[in-house]
């Protein structure tokens, strides 16, 4: 066993792509441009960032489903090219979305189908199965067909199939997409679960109040590299210095947004949907009182709540992806 159940070195990938009909051109994106990762036995990791930051290729690397064109990965100390066999006993990967299950039978069958093709030994497959259901929180509706399941208990029965044959490592790539909030925090429940039981578990999220209440450590990734890695303690300090004023408004425009994010002492500025309304967070430095400058550039704009408060996890994130990537519209605030 290796000293960290996953580490990278300098993992890189890129894609060549075709883009234009009429006269083509080859296009290279560094989806994952260089990462190095150390993660110890049974820690629960995050890996956060927008759309396109590379999570996605990350972990397709790291478990042996994209070879990468430089650098290393291990998964307990087997590489992911040259020992894949031994990579692939050790982990299970869990994606979010409806893929992967046969509706028409029960979650039980859909397991023991599964456990059959992971090998899961005939003798041990019964008790494994019924830990499992007990483990995601499943117990009572196992003979139901998985049609009749939620998102969110199809996502539970995802993990619970991704961790038949006792994966070391298990990969959890959003899965918490499409799942109303009650659901989620039942999912969370279930993954925090599973980390007491030892389990290493890389988890990618776009949401950050989903990495601070589950995860140890967490790395932000923008642009296929890291931008920020540690404890949601640490990186809330890249918000340090700074307020946030929050104005719920209806009808924002682009340039507004651009007129307020030019305002001294104004740092970074977000406009996310929030139901029926907008709701535009506007950090400056904490010594600047940007309030009257920001109300007066939304003048027109029909608004509700404004309120100042002290910069959080998220914010501190938003601060993080702006830096790396240039200013961008960020969808990373969960449901209430
Ligand atoms: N098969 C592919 N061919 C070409 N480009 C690709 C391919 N897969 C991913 N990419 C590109 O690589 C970059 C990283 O994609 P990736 O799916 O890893 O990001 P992600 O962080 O998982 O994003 P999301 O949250 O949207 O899933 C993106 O720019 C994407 O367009």
């Amino acid at each position: 066993m290796g000293e960290h159940a996953i580490e990278a070195v300098g993992l890189c990938r890129r894609y060549r792509s075709r883009t234009g009909w009429l006269r083509p051109r080859r296009r290279e994106v560094h989806a994952v441009a260089g990462v190095d990762l150390a993660v110890g036995h049974g820690e629960l990791f995050g890996l956060l960032g927008p759309n396109g930051a590379g999570k996605t290729t990350t972990i397709k690397l790291l478990n042996t489903l994209l070879v990468p064109t430089e650098g290393e990965a291990r998964i307990c100390g087997f590489d992911v090219v040259r020992q894949t066999r031994e990579v692939r006993r050790r982990i299970g990967y869990v994606f979010g979305g409806d893929r992967g299950l046969y509706d028409r039978l029960s979650a039980r069958d859909n397991l023991r189908y599964f456990a059959e093709l992971y090998g899961v030994p005939g003798r041990e497959q019964k008790r494994r199965i019924a830990e499992l259901f007990e483990l995601v929180r499943l117990t009572g509706r196992e003979d139901d067909r998985v049609e009749g399941y939620s998102r969110g208990m199809r996502q539970r029965l995802h993990i619970a199939r991704g961790l038949l044959h006792r994966p070391r490592v298990l990969f959890l790539d959003e899965p918490s997409i499409g799942v109303d909030p009650v659901a989620a925090r039942e999912l969370r429940q279930t993954v925090a679960d599973l980390a007491a039981t030892g389990t290493t578990v890389l988890l990618t999220t776009h949401y950050m109040a989903e990495a601070d209440e589950l995860c140890g450590r967490i790395a932000v990734l923008a642009g296929g590299r890291i931008q920020a890695l540690g404890t949601p303690a640490e990186l809330r300090h890249h918000a340090d210095g700074r307020r946030v004023l929050e104005v719920e408004a209806y009808g924002v425009t682009d340039g507004q947004v651009a007129a307020i994010r030019a305002r001294p002492g104004v740092r970074e500025v977000s406009l996310a949907v929030h139901g029926a309304a907008q709701l535009l967070g506007v950090q400056s430095d904490a010594g600047v009182d940007v309030q009257a400058a920001v109300l007066r550039e939304l003048d027109g704009v029909r608004l509700g709540r404004v309120t100042s408060r002290q910069p959080t996890l998220e914010d501190a994130y938003v601060a993080i992806v702006n830096r790396a990537a240039g200013p961008a519209t960020l969808d990373g605030r969960v449901p209430a």
